[in-house]
């Protein structure tokens, strides 16, 4: 599995410069969790990390590859859990994650999906629609996707919203599992999320400092790039 790695990134939404200058890696089984107040920056770094935004300077590294070079081919090594869901209200919570586990060319997909839900501990949703389930149970069938449409890079922006404690803690050992087997995580959050090994990203110590000209910014590109 190779490294996942970002250099002297800078982001830029609508006219405000987010961060800058900030760097991470990733090395296979590791855990990236990032951390800061609101409005610092960590959803837009997961999807920085994505390719769901381009950066404004900076670049990211898959091993010895480019990202911006193929960015298709990076999102095929992503899995993104953000903050909306994803949750089709017709279909029920199976048909829902059998739909990605099809689109992750899994052979059996409605298996693949019902083996999941039973990992998050809520095999008795599969069939009911999604425009019923709780809060909790819709945060449940979107980390399933996870395990439904596996990746080796999980981008997961403050997963345990709305997550009872026996969730967290499940979810707490499918990370712990994904890493062992050599898989990579990123995630926000305001709590605490056991990662053991794992390195804090603190976004705040990257924000624009006083002595920075925005305007050097602004100048080329005042828009949000498209995803
Ligand atoms: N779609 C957007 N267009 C323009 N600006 C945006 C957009 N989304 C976020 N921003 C701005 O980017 C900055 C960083 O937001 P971001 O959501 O990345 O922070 P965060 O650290 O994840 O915050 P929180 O802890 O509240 O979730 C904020 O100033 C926000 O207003």
């Amino acid at each position: 599995m190779p490294d996942f790695a970002g250099f002297a990134l800078t982001c830029l939404r609508g006219d405000r410069l987010v961060f800058t200058g900030l760097d991470f890696h990733l090395a296979p089984g590791g855990a990236l969790v990032l951390l800061g107040p609101n409005g610092s920056g960590k959803s837009s770094l997961l999807r920085v990390m994505g390719g769901l935004l381009k950066p404004f300077r900076g670049e990211l590294r898959w091993g010895d590859a480019r990202v911006s070079d193929d960015p298709d081919a990076h999102r095929a090594n992503v899995q993104y859990v953000g903050h909306l869901d994803a949750v089709k209200p017709v279909l029920s919570a199976a048909e829902n994650l059998a739909f990605w586990a099809a689109m992750a060319g899994a052979a059996d997909p409605m298996a693949r999906a019902r083996q999941a839900l039973d990992r998050l501990g809520v095999p008795h949703i599969a069939d009911v629609p999604g425009r019923c389930l709780s809060a909790g149970q819709k945060r449940r069938l979107n980390l399933a996707r996870l395990l439904a449409a596996p990746a080796p890079l999980w981008l997961l922006d403050e997963p345990t919203v709305a997550l009872d404690r026996a969730a967290i803690a499940l979810f707490e050992g499918m990370i712990a599992d994904h890493r062992a087997a050599g898989g990579m995580v990123a995630l926000s959050t305001h709590t605490d999320i056991a990662t053991p090994g794992g390195t804090d990203l603190h976004l705040d110590r990257f924000a624009p400092d006083s002595g920075h000209d925005d305007d050097d910014f602004l100048d080329e590109d005042g828009e949000e790039d498209a995803p």
